[in-house]
């Protein structure tokens, strides 16, 4: 049994990892943290669990973590930074479902994140969890970036077409609606029912965090700098992303249906859809997968794929056990097997 540890066990995303793991034959989670919760127990306060944990929250602690061979962090930015290079000296595989280590140029990570990046040495050996592409280095990562929610939609939906150099890589648009527990589960008032429900809206037009980190993911597939326009969404659902993308075939032609289910045929987390079907985020709630499907309507030069994920499973803890049992050389599907929930 690998041992495992999750600093910041109270959140959305560390419920979720608990979920997961609790299905998972070859992990034992051994130290679940809080701050605010220390000593309440994780089925106190998560009653879905009862049956499957024993454990009580506890401080983060660096000796307690350490005794770990892997540790999640499912907290918000900054933490895993601090926290990191100290684990990973004493031989711990850390996965961060966090930003701190997903954008390699920290300069820029500095400008959106707000603060000056205090692990640059951990930085540049980190490995980005996007499985699809690189799953060769999430092998051998001690250090692993787990990508974003709008990030893991976004770049699954492009990067048959960027790879490909289908489409005008200078104009690539990606409109993205999210479910509200993409926010976590911290208070605040936008999350509120009556602020969230029975309304839609854009937010961060201007500019969101994600956007240099799906310009980094595409630039790198495309072999150059693309340009992205990024409208992400916030809607009245608990759980689910739904990213339409847009982009202009340099040459319009039939295959795009085949081209994607080629790129994604031997990839356990991503289902290419028959033609003509459109993904709803009811279907990949609760489940690690990515359901795209393309289209080119009116047989004109404009294709739009969609693609939908659970935020918090392909979005987040799904995707970091993904990358933890690929990291161990374990079976890449252990734990995430199950279909998601419908209605
Ligand atoms: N929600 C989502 O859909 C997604 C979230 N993410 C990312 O995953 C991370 C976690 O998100 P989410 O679960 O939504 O967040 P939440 O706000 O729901 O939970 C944050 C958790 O971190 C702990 N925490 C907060 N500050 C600290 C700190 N300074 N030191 C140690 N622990 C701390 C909190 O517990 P306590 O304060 O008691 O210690 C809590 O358990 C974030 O970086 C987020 O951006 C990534 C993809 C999707
Ligand atoms: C609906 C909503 O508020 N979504 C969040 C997505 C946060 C997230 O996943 O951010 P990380 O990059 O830290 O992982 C947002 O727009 O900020």
């Amino acid at each position: 049994m690998i041992k495992v540890g999750i600093v910041g066990g109270t959140g959305y995303t560390g419920v979720e990892l608990l979920r997961l793991l609790a299905n998972h034959s070859g992990v034992s989670v051994e130290v679940i943290t809080s701050r605010s919760e220390e000593g309440v127990r994780i089925d106190d306060m998560y009653p879905n669990l009862r049956g499957h944990y024993d454990l009580q929250f506890t401080v983060p602690d660096v000796e307690a973590l350490s005794e770990c061979e892997a540790v999640f962090f499912a907290t918000p930015h900054g933490v895993a930074m601090k926290m990191a290079p100290e684990l990973v000296e004493r031989g711990v595989k850390v996965i961060d479902l966090g930003a701190d280590f997903r954008i390699k140029d920290l300069e820029l990570w500095s400008q959106w994140y707000g603060m000056e990046h205090t692990s640059p040495e951990l930085a540049a050996k980190a490995v980005y969890g996007l499985p699809e592409v690189n799953r060769e280095a999430i092998k051998g990562a001690q250090m692993l970036a787990c990508p974003g929610c709008y990030p893991t939609a976004t770049q699954l939906g492009f990067l048959p077409l960027i790879e490909n150099k289908l489409i005008d890589h200078r104009r690539l648009i990606a409109d993205v609606k999210s479910g509200v527990s993409g926010a976590g589960r911290g208070a605040n008032i936008g999350s509120l029912l009556c602020e969230s429900s029975e309304s839609m809206k854009a937010y961060a037009v201007a500019g969101h965090r994600h956007l240099p980190e799906i310009k980094q993911g595409l630039s790198e597939a495309a072999g150059r700098p693309v340009g992205l326009t990024f409208v992400p969404h916030l809607t009245p659902m608990i759980r689910g992303i739904h990213a339409t993308l847009y982009g202009k075939l340099k040459d319009p032609t039939d295959g795009l249906q085949e081209l994607f289910e080629a790129r994604y045929a031997d990839e356990p987390f991503v289902d290419v859809m028959p033609a003509g079907s459109h993904p709803e985020t009811r279907s990949v709630k609760g489940a690690n997968i990515c359901r795209i499907s393309v289209f080119r309507p009116q047989n004109d030069d404009t294709v739009v794929v969609l693609s939908a994920i659970d935020n918090l499973v392909k979005g987040a803890a799904g995707q970091a056990i993904q990358n933890m049992n690929i990291m161990f050389g374990l079976d890449e599907a252990e734990g995430l097997k199950h279909a998601g929930m419908m209605p």
